[in-house]
């Protein structure tokens, strides 16, 4: 036995929310340490745990991962949520990828200047509906799951990004029922739906405490 995995990153959502998702569904308990100050980051440096001086990082089977593509992928893979082959998991990349596209759009809201954020806004739902979302559902319409006959973790990311861009626009599924359909199988599977219950280890959209503590434990002027 290599221990509990544990999750080093901010008391937030980021880059390490869909690595919270993941572990989730795979049923995979974890503790978080959540990073407040900048000498707890120096700290992390000094000890070498770091491999890009970047978060997040995730202690797993006596490794100190960090990376987050290769994180979700170590995941998915050990816990079979990769497809059966190498061509199913080219797909669940591609689709993921696709997915994180829009993640990253929406991650970095809290980030740009108020008058930056609504053109921003405009462009991750206009993206969405002509070129993402349609993906999906066309990909959905005559398959329960993104890839083959089994959950992924693109199945998983993806309904982490529905979440998101509902959000931020309340209706912008109402154009696309079969992947709304597919949401709402996905928030019925037992873990998601206790993932969903508020208390969970899932955390809230991103506030100014959570900007603050971001530019304070890497000491970024803003
Ligand atoms: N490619 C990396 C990027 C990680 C990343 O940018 N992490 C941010 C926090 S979300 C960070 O540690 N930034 C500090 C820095 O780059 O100096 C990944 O996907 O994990």
């Amino acid at each position: 036995m290599s221990g509990k995995v544990v999750l080093t990153y901010f008391n937030g959502r980021g880059k390490m929310e869909s690595i919270r998702w993941l572990l989730t569904v795979a049923g995979v308990e974890f503790d978080e340490v959540n990073l407040t100050k900048h000498e707890e980051y120096v700290k992390l440096l000094s000890d070498g745990a770091l491999m890009f001086e970047q978060v997040p990082l995730v202690e797993i089977d006596g490794m100190k991962l960090v990376q987050t593509k290769a994180i979700l992928s170590y995941i998915a893979g050990k816990y079979n949520l990769y497809g059966n082959d190498l061509k199913e998991r080219v797909m669940i990349d591609m689709y993921s990828e696709g997915v994180r596209d829009l993640m990253e759009m929406i991650m970095m809201l809290p980030f740009i200047s108020p008058d930056a954020k609504k053109t921003k806004l405009e462009d991750i739902e206009r993206k969405a509906t002509s070129r993402y979302i349609p993906v999906f559902e066309k990909a959905l319409a005559s398959s329960q799951y993104l890839v083959g006959d089994q959950l992924s973790c693109a199945d998983v990311q993806l309904l982490e990004i529905t979440l998101m861009l509902e959000e931020k626009f309340p209706t912008i599924l109402s154009k696309f029922p079969v992947v709304k359909g597919f949401q709402g199988r996905m928030k019925s599977l037992p873990a998601i739906q206790k993932f969903l219950q508020p208390g969970s280890k899932r955390k809230p959209q991103p506030d100014d405490l959570y900007v603050k503590t971001v530019y304070e434990v890497f000491n970024f002027k803003h």
